[in-house]
């Protein structure tokens, strides 16, 4: 299977600690692939650096061949890699609709001055992008909320919210933060079945999760960090069976 996202000796310190050191994994088109490791093992931080939100010390990122290293954060959704925050980022006082079309600014082709002047070419678009993120406000189960504020939702729902926006911007490659915190068991579960639809649709997705029920279900492969390393990469049920990826929980609790 092609590597969409090549990821090599990639290191991050903070100060003199050092968040992640030399970690190396690929995501190949078509996969979901988890990466998990106890609190503090620097899942985040590999995600921030491989979202452009901020700079490796060391090492490469390389998505769909062409190195990341001067790409702006801001172009990333162009470049087909969209992402969710661990911690919700959603605008309160904005319709549901209006949170998603946020995740489609990179498609629209009308300039400021078109869209001043409301000219046909802009409301045109303006119409697409309604429909596009009408489309997959359904497909994640908010159709009855597309028109209410998003302050009125429950946290479960602006979860589901959040993956729609990530969505819309018809990513080759989905990055998720912890998408199942604070989810009960039958969302956790419809999130899944969601994230197979999204890999069996072609966009590949790098999951960072604690729910082991979840990452069990749906990774194809995973990549376990502990401390900042790689300890361990395989199917989940290697990664179950690993005697190094064992001792590194219990080590935890
Ligand atoms: N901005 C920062 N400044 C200083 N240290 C940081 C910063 N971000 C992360 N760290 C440190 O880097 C290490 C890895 O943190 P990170 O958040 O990536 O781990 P994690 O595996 O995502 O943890 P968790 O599962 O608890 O979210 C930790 O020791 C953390 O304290």
């Amino acid at each position: 299977m092609t590597t969409l996202l090549d990821v090599q000796k990639l290191s991050r310190d903070f100060g003199g600690v050092r968040a992640v050191n030399q970690v190396d994994f690929q995501v190949r088109e078509g996969e979901i692939l988890a990466l998990i490791g106890p609190n503090g093992a620097g899942k985040s931080t590999v995600l921030n650096m491989v979202s452009g939100v901020i700079p490796p010390s060391e090492g490469e990122i390389r998505f769909s061949n062409q190195p990341l290293t001067r790409v702006q954060g801001y172009e990333y959704a162009g470049l087909g890699i969209t992402r969710t925050f661990q911690n919700l980022q959603t605008f309160d006082d904005m319709t549901v609709l209006e949170n998603v079309m946020v995740g489609m600014h990179t498609q629209t082709s009308a300039s400021l001055f078109s869209c001043g002047m409301n000219l046909a070419k802009s409301r045109k678009e303006e119409k697409m992008m309604q429909e596009q993120a009408q489309t997959w406000i359904e497909n994640v189960g908010l159709a009855e909320e597309a028109s209410l504020l998003a302050g009125s939702l429950p946290y479960g729902k602006l979860r589901l919210m959040e993956i729609a926006r990530a969505m819309v911007a018809k990513p080759r490659l989905l990055l998720l933060d912890e998408p199942a915190a604070g989810l009960n068991h039958t969302e956790t579960a419809e999130m899944s079945r969601m994230f197979c639809e999204i890999r069996d649709n072609g966009t590949a997705i790098l999951l960072v999760e604690h729910d082991m029920d979840m990452i069990m279900m749906i990774a194809d492969r995973i990549v376990v960090l502990d401390q900042g390393s790689k300890i361990a990469e395989g199917t989940p049920r290697e990664i179950q069976e690993n005697p190094r990826v064992i001792a590194a929980y219990l080590g935890a609790e």
